[in-house]
């Protein structure tokens, strides 16, 4: 059996149970598994191939387990990766101090790593606004602050972003409603996300 060829390393970070592993399912599967929740050990890995323009490039994701007690083995995941998704869920603030650890933590770490900011379960805020913990300006702030280029992205056009040899920025949004923000994976709706990447 040939190995596989991965052109670009993609990490999910995230404190455990933001939904780390509902997006990936979500983007390579295009499913909301629904059930009880299991929670990922170590780390999980999924290919996608996507095409970029003329190119077929493959995305190697790895899916980190979210409990600190994997916190060593996530830093090996991160290594080498062009892309990271850093996930908290919009009704924990803890889990939004967690991915200010990790931002930090890759910008001192993986310079070359662009960082994206995702909000999950935004589903759970809609259906009752007191559930938000992680104000939309707090989190806006916090990518600004860190990263020369701040802008809400939706999950298809990553991909794009992630190719700098062909990238095609002209096809991204501007910017999106705030009402938008946040990924709304209950009920399938398009996931939308902060960049805060450094070294674009
Ligand atoms: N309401 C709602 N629930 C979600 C959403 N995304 C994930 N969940 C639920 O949150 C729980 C945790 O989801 P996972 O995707 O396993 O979380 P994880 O970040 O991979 O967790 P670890 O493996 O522990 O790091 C599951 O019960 C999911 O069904 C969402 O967008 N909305």
């Amino acid at each position: 059996m040939s190995a596989m060829r991965v052109d670009t390393k993609v990490v999910m970070l995230g404190k455990e149970s933001v939904g780390k592993t509902s997006l990936v399912e979500r983007y390579v599967h295009h499913r909301f598994l629904v059930g009880p929740y299991q929670n990922t050990i170590g780390a999980a890995f999924v290919a996608k191939a996507i095409q970029v323009e003329d190119k077929v490039i493959t995305l190697g994701i790895w899916d980190t387990a979210g409990s600190e007690r994997y916190e060593a083995m996530s830093r090996i995941y991160y290594r080498g990766a062009r892309a990271a998704i850093v996930c908290y869920d919009l009704t924990d603030s803890s889990s939004f101090q967690r991915a200010r650890f990790w931002v930090k933590e890759l910008q001192k770490c993986e310079e070359q790593c662009k960082i994206y900011l995702c909000g999950t379960k935004s589903d759970l805020i809609e259906g009752d606004r007191s559930l938000r913990q992680i104000d939309y300006h707090d989190a806006q702030d916090f990518a600004e602050g860190n990263c020369s280029l701040s802008k809400m992205y939706h999950l298809d056009l990553i991909p794009e972003l992630l190719n700098t040899r062909f990238p095609t920025y002209t096809k991204m949004p501007s910017s999106v409603p705030a009402e938008e923000t946040g990924v709304n994976l209950g009920q399938k709706k398009d996931p939308y996300f902060y960049s805060c990447c450094h070294n674009n």
